[in-house]
């Protein structure tokens, strides 16, 4: 979408919130995006794809039967690579590789395929798999025909039985030397493999993780290319059984699907190789690093952390405008009705929300670049950043999509009534924002990852052993509860640093307690887990701020824009650092008198915001109908067209429905 201009229409209110912008808003556009060649490229993609009628849903997809809804889609996300493939105006345009993940990882993407792309599993995990676990042969094989779309993939891992515990699956794939095949078996129906999105229908591949058999020896989960379904006739194959999982919360178009094996055979070329091998005759080398296999998965919860901020980015987007459009009330006896807007209740939900989204935008930022520079080491056989990387990746998956699953439904409550509206769109995007706080490792589990890791670094800096960068601070930092604290940013992420060290000290310190009693360590982290989940949390908020206040004084920003998102800034900081103001008072980084300092400038920052909440959502330049919303469009035309989606509702189309006749009428005459 165009920047807005002077001369489009919208409602009066949204006209004046519009008048007084304090910053330049196409420059937060091209931060967002990483830089105004990406905004161009974005734009372009949006206006290429959504003028295009074929992307339009004429009747809205909840009227529809499961089966449409996924027909329906899949035309669309089909239709998406054909064009694609065979446009060349459109690869002239936005290039091949790059447009099209764009389109899957993007708002775009969203908008086109509403209720999940049946295809997004075989763009986002089975590609990434062969290029990230398959040998330089392999990748020839198979890369080509994936692109090309001649094969679909997915990813195939978790199980009915187990999807944390990645040992304890179950699907097995037993090497014959004689053959040189895989025999891949399901021994029970916990290893059933069970949520894999796209396997039910779409995909005729899958990566496949099953524990290897060599030599009669359990080697550990492998990734295994698998073709699923024959490429001609798309019937499963012999020895294959697949299908649907049935309807989910959300995402309902993603066909997740079921997958067992009754000794099927594929080929010994089809173990993904990169790291681990077995030769033909069955011998096993060894990875550098056994949880390499695991690759995909960090690669994917990196894509999540930005998918997290894009999917608050339209709730947001969508709530802030009708806040400023819908009236409620009265502040003042006898004046008119003010903007909900104005209310700071209603402020406190939504602004913190958009401070949230640049807090993760920047923070994804800086474990993409980590994550790109582990890629490259790894070419040099350096395996050093894994476990910093492990653990930023698990740490930020975890709070982005927990942050952006409670701030998306925080704006639908925002919105009141009309936010449980299907229409108003803050249902479908609560659903897709969720499913990421349990898929790509549950959070909990996530967060207790980050904790093995701050526990591990603790007891090295202890032994002085070097640390690294996210974990250098857990060396001991004691607060001095008398010394007069400095509350600006960069002294409130000192007082971060303090406060997260002394709790991972703490709780350290009592695991060693408990294990000194003489409990096994396992069960000392059991009863330890729910402060050490805590911890890690605390760490890695302590890291968003760090990285906020470290952009917002070191990136080249014009002062406008400089000030907005230093004022984001510290509200971010002082929202959270409020919200969890026990962790401060109770090692002294800050005292009561602090806290209350804080609190004031909590109420002032909101009114300082409040003036350019609309302009900040307009920033983020959200199409209308990636937004696809009747609450949240730019014009902010609300009511007319949510009575005009209502008309579209099929029991709208007469008066009376048969359905009265049959059950309601007798029900009501029964007396006569
Ligand atoms: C191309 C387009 C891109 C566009 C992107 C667009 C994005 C939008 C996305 C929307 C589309 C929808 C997609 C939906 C995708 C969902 C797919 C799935 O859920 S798939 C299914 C997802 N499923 C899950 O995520 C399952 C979650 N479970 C797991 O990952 C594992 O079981 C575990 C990590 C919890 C434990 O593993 P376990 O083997 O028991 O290990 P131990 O605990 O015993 O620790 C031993 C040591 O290993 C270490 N270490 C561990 N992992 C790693 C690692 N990765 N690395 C390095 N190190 C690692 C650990 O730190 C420890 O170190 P130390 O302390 O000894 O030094
Ligand atoms: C929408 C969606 C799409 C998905 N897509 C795919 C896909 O494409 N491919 C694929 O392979 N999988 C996919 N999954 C599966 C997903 O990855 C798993 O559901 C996820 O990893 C969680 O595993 P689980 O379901 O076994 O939960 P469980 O591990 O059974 O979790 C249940 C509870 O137990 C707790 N718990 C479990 N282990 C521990 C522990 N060690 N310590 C403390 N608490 C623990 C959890 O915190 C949680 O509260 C998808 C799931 C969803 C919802």
């Amino acid at each position: 979408m165009a920047p807005p201009t002077s001369s489009r229409y919208c409602v009066p209110d949204l006209r004046k919130e519009r008048k007084n912008c304090s910053f330049n808003q196409e420059e937060i556009t091209n931060l967002l995006d990483g830089g105004p060649e990406q905004t161009d490229f974005r734009r372009k993609l949006e206006d290429y794809f959504l003028k295009d009628p074929e992307f339009l849903d004429p009747i809205p997809p909840e009227y529809l039967s499961h089966e449409d809804r996924y027909a329906n889609e899949l035309r669309k996300a089909c239709y998406m690579i054909r064009k694609f493939n065979e446009d060349e105006e459109v690869q002239q345009v936005v290039g091949e590789m790059e447009g099209i993940r764009r389109l899957i990882g993007s708002g775009l993407g969203v908008a086109l395929t509403k209720d999940g792309n049946p295809l997004a599993l075989h763009y986002v995990m089975f590609l990434p798999s062969i290029m990230g676990q398959g040998t330089i042969d392999q990748q020839a094989e198979w890369m080509g025909r994936a692109w090309a779309g001649e094969i679909i993939g997915t990813y195939a891992q978790t199980e009915l039985g187990h999807g944390t515990f990645l040992r304890g699956l179950e699907t097995t794939a037993t090497y014959d030397p004689s053959t040189q095949e895989f025999i891949l078996n399901s021994p029970s129906i916990t290893a059933a493999k069970w949520w894999p999105g796209g396997l039910g229908k779409t995909a005729n591949y899958a990566v496949v993780m099953a524990q290897l058999y060599t030599k009669d020896v359990c080697r550990g989960i492998h990734p295994f290319i698998v073709q699923l379904r024959d490429e001609d006739t798309h019937q499963s194959m012999p020895g294959v059984i697949v299908g649907e999982i049935g309807p989910r919360l959300g995402m309902n178009t993603n066909d997740n699907g079921f997958l067992l094996f009754k000794n099927y055979r594929i080929p010994r070329k089809n173990m993904l190789m990169k790291y681990s091998q077995v030769l033909e005759d069955g011998t096993y080398v060894k990875p550098p690093n056994e949880k390499l296999a695991y690759g995909t998965m960090v690669f994917v919860r990196v894509a999540i952390c930005f998918d997290a901020y894009r999917q608050l980015q339209r709730a947001v987007t969508i709530a802030t405008r009708y806040a400023a459009v819908r009236h409620q009330s009265e502040l003042v006896p006898g004046a008119p009705e003010p903007q909900i807007l104005d209310y700071q209740t209603q402020q406190y939900k939504l602004i913190p929300q958009i401070a949230t989204i640049f807090a993760i935008h920047f923070a994804s930022q800086h474990v993409w670049d980590t994550y790109q520079q582990l890629t490259g080491e790894l070419h040099e056989g350096s395996v050093e950043l894994l476990p910093e990387v492990h653990a930023l990746s698990c740490g930020l998956k975890a709070l982005s999509s927990n942050d952006a699953g409670f701030g998306v439904e925080i704006c639908r409550l925002a919105c009141g009534g009309h936010g449980y509206l299907a229409s108003s769109n803050l249902p479908r995007i609560y659903t897709s924002t969720t499913a990421a706080i349990t898929y790509e490792g549950e959070n909990t589990v996530m967060w207790l990852q980050v904790a093995r890791y701050l526990v591990k670094s603790f007891r090295e800096a202890s032994q002085g052993q070097p640390l690294h960068k996210s974990v250098s601070y857990l060396v001991a930092q004691p607060a001095s509860t008398h010394a007069k604290k400095d509350l600006s940013n960069r002294g409130l992420v000192e007082a971060y640093k303090s406060a997260v060290s002394s709790m991972v000290a703490e709780n350290a310190g009592r695991l060693q307690q408990y294990c000194d009693k003489g409990e096994k360590f396992e069960h000392a982290w059991n009863n330890c887990s729910v402060l050490l989940t805590q911890c890690a949390e605390a760490h890695i908020r302590f890291f968003t701020c760090d990285m906020f206040v470290h952009n917002v004084e070191t990136l080249e920003l014009s002062d406008g824009v400089r000030s907005i998102l230093r004022r984001l800034c510290r509200l971010y900081m002082i929202y959270h650092i409020t919200l969890n103001q026990g962790l401060f008072l109770r090692n002294g980084a800050l005292a009561a008198s602090d806290i209350s300092i804080l609190e004031g400038e909590l109420s002032v920052l909101l009114a300082s915001l409040r003036p350019d909440a609309v302009n900040l959502v307009d920033a983020f330049d959200v199409h209308d109908r990636v937004l696809d919303s009747t609450l949240g469009n730019w014009d902010g035309n609300v009511y007319e067209r949510m009575y005009e989606e209502a008309m579209k509702s099929p029991l709208n189309k007469t008066d009376v429905p048969q359905a009265y006749y049959k059950y309601l009428r007798p029900l009501m005459k029964s007396n006569l």
